[in-house]
């Protein structure tokens, strides 16, 4: 008898033990083709994936590969109907020290180019290039999660101003760092910082002075949404977050981030008009009628199987 009980054991722990391995394997199979040098790509739930800034040993310091690399990564995500919201953080001590200082020298102080026009011409596609890094984020339908620990500078923070979402740890500031290293931040802070904090008078402080942002302050302000004890803690609670969005309709979540973007850059007659358009054929979705009557049961969104899209 207690032969039986061990051996049933045993066999369950088989079936336990095989359930796992492929959850495992369809999980991997489902990030295996983002495969990237400088970024760490993981699905740590359910049509939730982890972009870890990851060069841990440089601070995540941005250099070519990595500007390269985020345009590669968020344009495969835009398509990828397996995945509906994406958090990213930093590897190591920190999210990111900014643009990678040795290799801003070579790339963007040396241009080439016959005369001083063409050189001009150079650097403008250079800037537009580096610009697009970060414009892929906002672009990408899926809501994306910025999740900061420690140290955000510089290219850091032109990165989460184009995130929909930003929270951070407690140990965590933010400095614009541009004017210290003699330059005019040029990759989105400047445009898309001062709709995000709402005080123009904080906004010309942080970007004259490049002091740090301390966590509590960034929490008043309006940059981030929540603050976490530490970083475990913070990707808990952004996976946690993310997985909630991601439990409901996809057609809802990405048409309420596009339009969300659109009336950020529009008068509000416009916003209305635009949103009256796309939801004359949205509405007739499927998502609507599952939805409503899962309400009417008293049921969440999770419970509901929405197609992919
Ligand atoms: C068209 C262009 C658009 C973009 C513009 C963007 C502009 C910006 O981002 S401005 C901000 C630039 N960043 C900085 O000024 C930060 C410089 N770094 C630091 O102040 C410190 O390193 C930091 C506080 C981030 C971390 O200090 P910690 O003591 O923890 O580490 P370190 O020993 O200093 O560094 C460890 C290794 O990382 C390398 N590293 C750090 N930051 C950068 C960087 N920005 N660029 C290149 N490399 C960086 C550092 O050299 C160390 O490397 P190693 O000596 O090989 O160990």
């Amino acid at each position: 008898m207690a032969g039986l009980l061990v051996g049933g054991a045993r066999r369950s722990c088989r079936g336990l033990f095989q359930t796992l391995q492929i959850g495992i394997r369809t999980m991997s199979a489902a990030v295996a083709s983002y495969d990237f040098e400088t970024l760490h790509v993981s699905q740590p739930r359910d049509s939730v994936l982890h972009v870890e800034l990851n060069r841990p040993n440089k601070r995540n310091a941005m250099n070519h590969t990595l500007w390269r690399e985020m345009v590669e990564c968020f344009n495969k995500i835009t398509h990828d109907t397996d995945h509906r919201v994406v958090v990213v953080s930093g590897a190591g001590k920190m999210f990111t020290a900014g643009i990678d200082l040795m290799d801003m020298a070579g790339q963007v102080l040396q241009p080439t180019g016959d005369d001083t026009a063409r050189k001009a011409w150079h650097i403008r596609n250079k800037i537009l290039q580096y610009q697009e890094s970060f414009n892929v984020i906002e672009k990408c339908p899926k809501p994306v999660i910025a999740a900061v620990h420690n140290a955000c500078i510089g290219g850091g923070v032109d990165l989460i101003t184009a995130c929909d979402i930003r929270l951070c740890s407690q140990d965590a500031w933010f400095q614009v760092k541009e004017v210290d290293i003699g330059m005019a931040a040029d990759v989105g802070t400047l445009q898309r910082l001062p709709k995000i904090i709402g005080s123009a008078s904080l906004m010309s402080e942080l970007v004259y002075t490049a002091r740090q942002l301390m966590a509590d302050e960034a929490l008043s302000c309006g940059l981030v949404s929540r603050v976490f004890e530490d970083k475990e803690a913070m990707l808990e609670g952004a996976f946690e977050m993310a997985s909630e969005i991601a439990s409901k309709s996809p057609l809802a979540v990405q048409g309420t981030k596009l339009n969300l973007i659109y009336s950020r850059d529009h008068p509000v007659k416009d916003g209305l008009n635009y949103i009256a358009t796309w939801n004359m054929s949205m509405l007739q979705t499927d998502d609507l009628i599952k939805s409503a009557q899962a309400a009417m049961e008293k049921k969440s969104p999770k419970d509901v199987p929405y197609s992919k899209l």
